[in-house]
């Protein structure tokens, strides 16, 4: 099948968000993780192909080069039109990577302009006017301004992306998506003439989303979050460029253990660890009691636990106490130590027959995930909008992975995604 649609995400939950979102149509959607090796074939490509790096705060040339690796591959699947996804609430560091990356994909492409739209009103994130809102605060009063990696502390997304570009930043508000395509296209095109590269589009409901998707369903290059992307199936439906899907089947949900593993520290995720901690046992990593002893108390913690008994082990924790842990050891290496320890117990879970991982915050899924050795996902059902479960091979193993952006879910996140394996 000839790919429609090749798709790179800058990290992990954020490619099953745009794979779910993808999926909503019933087409097919291939979830790579990390770059395709040169001989992997694009043979058995599907209608949407997605690739998941990990790169969302790595060096802007490590960022660009493995993009640009990525975009390669997705070239021989036949693809014309590509997505580059990022984050719901824009996380970056100050230099990128959103911007490096998009002017790479417009060179490679030689388009003069694209567009950049984050908004997931079903999540509560809408753009007005250029500035990010998280529900009704502004995403810079909202719990990301403390985030571990990329506290947002400004909600302009014209001055976030202005320093990560070359060319000219520009806004494409509300009053004008609101008209619909036509006004949008309009719009576009006096800004691309007036030298304008780089185009933030407001968005607040679907239905801009809708007129979002239909002014550029033949741009070469879109960039934002998943919920724009997931209005493009249907209208590449209805353009003929793809058939109407036929019944999509996902396979059985493997049997095995449980656990939670949570390395994020965002507001909602506090929340799920505090509810689904209250009723399961339970072990808190503390990164400064890993630097010093590493993680064998963890992992004989582990080995007391039955496989099937509902566990969590979270390194979770306020504001505070990231703070506090980033000032004695640094911020790289307060992470480092727990994505690590994190990604080790995964294994240790995995070698105790656990086959159902449900795991919380986007970088802690890309440790876990490539611990694990996992190459491909699966999509299958949605537990919460924007997350999946996903089945893969481990070993021979068929394995079940949530992995949950850190913002996502509601409160009941864990026991919710564990009950709908239980019932499929
Ligand atoms: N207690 C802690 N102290 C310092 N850093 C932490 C702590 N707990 C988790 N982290 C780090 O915070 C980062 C959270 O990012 P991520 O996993 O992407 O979550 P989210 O999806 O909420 O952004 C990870 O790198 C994780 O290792
Ligand atoms: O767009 C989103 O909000 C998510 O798909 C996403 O990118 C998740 O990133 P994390 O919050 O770091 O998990």
């Amino acid at each position: 099948m000839r790919t429609v649609l090749g798709c790179i995400a800058d990290d992990f939950t954020g490619a099953t968000d745009l794979a779910a979102l993808l999926a909503r149509s019933g087409l097919p959607v291939s979830l790579r993780i990390g770059v395709p090796s040169e001989d992997e074939s694009a043979a058995d490509a599907a209608a949407f192909e997605v690739i998941a790096l990990k790169c969302r705060t790595t060096p802007v040339a490590e960022a660009v080069e493995e993009a640009s690796r990525a975009f390669a591959w997705l070239k021989r699947t036949g693809a014309v039109r590509f997505f580059w996804k990022y984050c719901s609430t824009f996380d970056s560091t100050a230099e990128g990577n959103i911007g490096p990356i998009a002017e790479m994909l417009m060179t490679e492409l030689g388009v003069r302009q694209t567009i950049y739209c984050p908004a997931f009103p079903e999540n509560g994130r809408s753009i007005f006017m250029g500035h990010l809102f998280v529900g009704e605060d502004l995403l810079s009063e909202s719990p990301m301004k403390d985030h571990p990696l990329t506290p947002m502390r400004d909600s302009s997304l014209v001055r976030l992306l202005a320093p990560q570009v070359g060319g000219k930043v520009g806004l494409a508000n509300r009053h004008v998506v609101a008209r619909g395509a036509e006004a949008l296209k309009a719009r576009l095109e006096a800004l691309a003439d007036d030298g304008v590269r780089h185009v933030i589009v407001d968005a607040v409901c679907d239905e801009d989303l809708r007129a979002i998707a239909a002014t550029t369903a033949d741009f070469p290059l879109v960039t934002g979050g998943s919920a724009v992307a997931g209005q493009l199936p249907r209208l590449y439906i209805e353009q003929g460029m793809v058939l109407p899907p036929s019944a999509r089947r996902s396979g059985s949900p493997p049997q095995g253990g449980q656990i939670v593993l949570s390395g994020s520290c965002s507001a909602m995720t506090r929340r799920q660890v505090a509810h689904y901690g209250s009723q399961s046992a339970s072990l808190r990593l503390d990164p400064l009691t890993l630097a010093a002893e590493g993680a064998g108390a963890a992992e004989a913690w582990l080995r007391q636990q039955s496989p099937d008994a509902p566990k969590l082990i979270f390194a979770t924790a306020e504001p505070d106490d990231v703070k506090r842990a980033q000032e004695k050891l640094g911020l790289e290496k307060a992470s480092q130590l727990v994505e690590q320890a994190l990604a080790d117990l995964a294994r240790a879970a995995f070698r105790r027959g656990i086959r159902r991982f449900v795991v919380a915050g986007g970088e802690t899924s890309g440790a876990v995930t490539k611990a694990l050795g996992v190459t491909r996902l699966e999509i299958g059902p949605e537990i919460a909008p924007g997350v999946p479960w996903t089945f893969a091979e481990v070993e021979g193993e068929r394995i079940a992975l949530a992995l949950k952006s850190g913002n996502f879910g509601r409160e009941t996140f864990f026991e919710d995604a564990l009950n709908l394996l239980e019932a499929a």
